[in-house]
């Protein structure tokens, strides 16, 4: 098998047919609704909560909130919906999260989007819960993850998700690779194109996103959306504290499974560390947009879609040169 990461691919240019890089339309169709880049923060209490989820969806970028605060989920999608803007939320797989979903379904809540956020998405707890969630809701899109192989795509994919999530073990503040042994922790782009093969739905590339190019290399390889912990951490709505040392700003960002989120060390396999300090979210997403234009009309075409035909060359961790 092939193995490579984000670093160890270059996309090779194609001729370019667009008079400006602003004429590119990085704009995605995922699910019911088209968003403006193909890119979501992760679902992640340390990288969003209720007022930028909000932020998000009234500015045409895709979202998900976090599963960590359960009690204020109903609420939220109650609101989300009241003011015209479609709501997107995660659950887990214990009984409790059943309950949950026949909660909605009783206040005649259909979020636009659910998303099943476990570790090991390959599951049979996973399909159940997809296939209660399309019997209960079934207007509600479903992403089912993590997963990290072809046939757990197909696996899920067939018990109804609508998308599912690929990415165990790439994330920054992750240690899965380190305490388990497994994951896809140094060959992520290479299992999204394995996955990408038997997918016959969406799948988002989750997990190991350093740098923008790194998205378009995500859609080149299969990925219709791309989840970015680390690099949308760190900005004034990010919900980590503010923290400064020798003069230099930073925000907490810890892992879903670390002991911070947890409140106890049990299966801990996430890590809280300090990112630097990025400003307004705005900002980051606007230079992401205009990179991504910029990819579009190296790949030679108008859209997304062209990155997908482009080729490619293998250049083992060389193209940073040893710069960081
Ligand atoms: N994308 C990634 O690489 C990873 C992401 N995470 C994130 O951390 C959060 C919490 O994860 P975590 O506490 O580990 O699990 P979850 O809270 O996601 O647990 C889901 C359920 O699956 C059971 N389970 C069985 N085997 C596993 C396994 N190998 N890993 C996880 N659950 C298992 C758990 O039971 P029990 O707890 O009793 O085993 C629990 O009932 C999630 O948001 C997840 O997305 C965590 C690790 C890796
Ligand atoms: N192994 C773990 N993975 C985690 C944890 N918390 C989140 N995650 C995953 O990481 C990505 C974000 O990755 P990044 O490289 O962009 O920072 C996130 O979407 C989850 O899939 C954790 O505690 N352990």
């Amino acid at each position: 098998m092939e193995t490579f990461d984000y670093d160890d691919i270059q996309l090779i240019p194609s001729k370019c047919i667009i008079e400006s890089r602003h004429d590119a339309d990085t704009s995605i169709q995922f699910g019911p609704r088209k968003f403006a880049i193909p890119v979501v923060p992760a679902n992640m209490a340390s990288v969003i909560d209720e007022s930028l989820a909000i932020w998000m969806a009234e500015h045409n970028y895709f979202y998900v909130m976090h599963r960590f605060t359960p009690e204020k989920r109903l609420e939220f999608v109650h609101d989300l919906q009241q003011r015209g803007l479609f709501a997107s939320i995660s659950v887990g797989i214990k009984a409790t999260e059943y309950q949950f979903i026949d909660d909605l379904k009783a206040a005649n809540l259909e979020p636009e989007y659910i998303t099943i956020d476990v570790a090991h998405g390959h599951s049979d707890y996973v399909i159940k819960m997809i296939q209660y969630i399309k019997q209960t809701l079934p207007s509600s899109f479903v992403i089912a993850g993590n997963v990290a192989t072809p046939e757990a795509v197909r696996e899920l994919e067939n018990a109804g998700a609508d998308a599912t999530k690929v990415g165990v073990g790439p994330g920054k503040a992750c240690i899965t690779k380190l305490k388990t042994g497994f994951g896809t922790g140094g060959w992520q782009l290479a299992a999204l194109r394995l996955c990408s093969k038997a997918a016959r739905k969406p799948l988002i590339a989750d997990g190991g996103i350093r740098h923008n190019g790194d998205i378009a290399k995500s859609v080149r390889f299969g990925a219709s959306m791309v989840m970015i912990g680390s690099l949308m951490a760190g900005h004034e709505e990010s919900p980590g504290n503010m923290i400064k040392i020798e003069g230099k700003t930073f925000k907490q960002y810890w892992g879903s499974a670390s002991e911070t989120q947890k409140g106890a060390y049990r299966n801990v396999e996430g890590k809280q560390m300090l990112v630097p300090f990025r400003g307004s979210i705005q900002d980051t997403l606007d230079e992401m947009q205009e990179d991504l234009q910029s990819s579009i009309s190296y790949a030679g075409g108008r859209d997304l879609e062209s990155i997908r035909k482009v080729d490619y060359v293998v250049v083992k961790n060389s193209i940073t040169n040893g710069d960081d």
